[in-house]
């Protein structure tokens, strides 16, 4: 099968600065690929480039077996999830979650149900009426991230999805987040500075170092070589410059 995702030396020069040097990578589909990397690193720009709204580039983004470079951000069958979930705050949960699908004129009955199920996926079963500034920002991401998969997106796009709720919480929506991910089959790039978020969400690791990959394979493998690495470790990026 074709990755859901594949970069070919892909460069991004800001001013005469690189930012992004000859970066390779591929998902395949249903898996997950966290991106790691000290601040600066090129993480966010990698993203960026991804999803679309970053044009100042060479080398080459496909999906699918398909290059869509070019093809604009709401074309390319993705869906974004960023730090804080930016839900409409005019619509209640259903109306948030629900407006992919009024996007692609799928009917009332057909959105209800999916709605139902994604609400019960992420689990906030019967929250269809709440007005989203009554929530909690954990419960927020996670309307967030139903609206995300409501698209059924080819690949879902992460921004640090999780670094803006407090630990305790931030520890379980990462297991719940790897469990609705596995059970939808979603393929995924999550930029994150956290290990241990890490592990629990990806199958696969890079780390960016200065614009160029660094590190990068199955997550165990990755994140003990960053533990042990000299110097490394020990702060959250595990990556020492
Ligand atoms: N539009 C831009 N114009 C010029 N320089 C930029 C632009 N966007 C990003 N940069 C620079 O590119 C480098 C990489 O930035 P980027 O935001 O991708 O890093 P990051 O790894 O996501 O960092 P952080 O973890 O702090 O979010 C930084 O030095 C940044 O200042």
């Amino acid at each position: 099968m074709q990755p859901a995702l594949r970069l070919d030396a892909i460069s991004v020069d800001f001013g005469g600065r690189t930012v992004l040097d000859g970066i390779d990578l591929a998902v395949d589909p249903g898996q997950v690929l966290a991106l790691l990397g000290p601040s600066g690193s090129g993480k966010s720009t990698l993203l960026r480039v991804i999803a679309g709204f970053e044009d100042r580039y060479t080398g080459t983004v496909s999906s699918a077996g398909t290059r869509i470079d070019g093809v604009p951000p709401h074309r390319r069958g993705f869906a974004l999830l960023f730090q804080e979930g930016q839900l409409f705050p005019h619509r209640d949960v259903a109306g948030n979650i629900g407006y992919p699908m009024r996007l692609r004129r799928i009917d009332r009955a057909r959105t209800a149900e999916r709605i139902a199920e994604l609400l019960e996926l992420v689990g906030l079963a019967g929250f269809e009426r709440r007005d989203v500034s009554t929530l909690s920002g954990g419960e927020q991401q996670r309307v967030a991230l139903a609206r995300a998969l409501a698209a059924e997106p080819r690949l879902l796009l992460l921004d640090e999805p999780l670094s803006a709720l407090d630990r305790e919480l931030r520890e379980r929506l990462a297991g719940d987040l790897r469990r609705i991910l596995t059970s939808t089959g979603t393929s995924a790039v999550f930029v994150t500075h956290d290990h241990g978020e890490a592990a629990v969400l990806a199958d696969r690791v890079a780390v960016l170092r200065a614009g160029r990959i660094g590190a990068y394979g199955p997550t165990g493998e990755v994140l003990a070589g960053l533990a042990a690495g000299p110097g490394e470790g020990r702060d959250r990026d595990g990556a020492s410059g």
